[in-house]
């Protein structure tokens, strides 16, 4: 099955009502390849998802950042998958590694988050990747498939399921993985996927990069075989996000 190309931006924790609407702006005067050939997925922090989802072009979806790991109460700061699902929005980051590594979210946190948020019927976008300290003593596969098989054990249906390979050395440092490396784990991933969730899953889930992509690195990194997109975090601010998602074009012509 052929695994259409997927962008996604993460905006982080940065913004402000003026600079989201400008960022949106952009965002709906591009030129980009139709919605048949690239999925493109933005997500603002949270209070700014109203506006941006009404103000988003029709074939750009939005994302939440995160969720709680169940049916909402009192969970005092916390956004529940429900309300998610009152606004209509359809995606959801979850195990971003500054959450797991500043808010010391495990593999079984985010794996309980990942499967209640697809009970809720919200897509989920599963990051998981290495430290520095980790690729270096040599434990960077160990780790990814660690991270992927907690969420395995509490899921059967991959389908709304998008698996961000982001090694924590890349983000936010402008040392990009090479093409090759990202490669490599992308094939793990895939591998690991083949094996323990079967063939099916492993070739239609979207396995996508993200760490340091910017307009410049994105189109080598898209011809590699198993880099199905990108999660973008500081260059999804800027203008040159548009080319990020153009690079969508270069999968096709493979
Ligand atoms: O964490 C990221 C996306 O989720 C990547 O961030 P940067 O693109 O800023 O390195």
């Amino acid at each position: 099955m052929a695994r259409k190309f997927f962008v996604g931006g993460n905006w982080k924790c940065n913004g402000t009502t003026d600079e989201v609407k400008k960022i949106v702006t952009f965002l709906n005067k591009a030129e980009v390849p139709s919605e048949d050939i690239v999925e493109v997925v933005v997500s603002p922090p949270f209070v700014f998802l109203p506006v941006v989802k009404s103000l988003l072009r029709s074939d750009f979806h939005v994302a939440a950042q995160n969720c709680w790991v169940r049916k909402g109460g009192a969970f005092t700061g916390e956004i529940s998958a429900e309300m998610l699902v009152n606004l209509s929005i359809p995606w959801v980051i979850l195990g971003h590694s500054e959450r797991r590594l500043i808010l010391n979210e495990s593999n079984e946190f985010v794996s309980d988050k990942v499967a209640y948020a697809l009970s809720q019927g919200i897509k989920v976008i599963a990051c998981v990747g290495e430290t520095l300290e980790q690729r270096e003593s040599g434990s960077t596969l160990a780790v990814v498939a660690a991270q992927t098989k907690a969420i395995a054990e509490k899921v059967s249906n991959w389908a709304n399921i998008v698996l961000a390979y982001e090694p924590v050395w890349a983000i936010g440092t402008g040392k990009v993985a090479t093409p090759a490396q990202a490669q490599e784990v992308h094939a793990e991933l895939r591998k690991w996927l083949h094996d323990n969730a079967g063939a099916e899953v492993a070739a239609s889930t979207r396995i996508i990069y993200g760490g340091s992509v910017n307009g410049a690195n994105c189109k080598e990194l898209a011809a590699q075989p198993d880099v199905d997109g990108f999660l973008v975090g500081g260059a999804s601010l800027k203008p040159e996000f548009v080319d990020i998602i153009k690079s969508a074009t270069v999968k096709k012509n493979n």
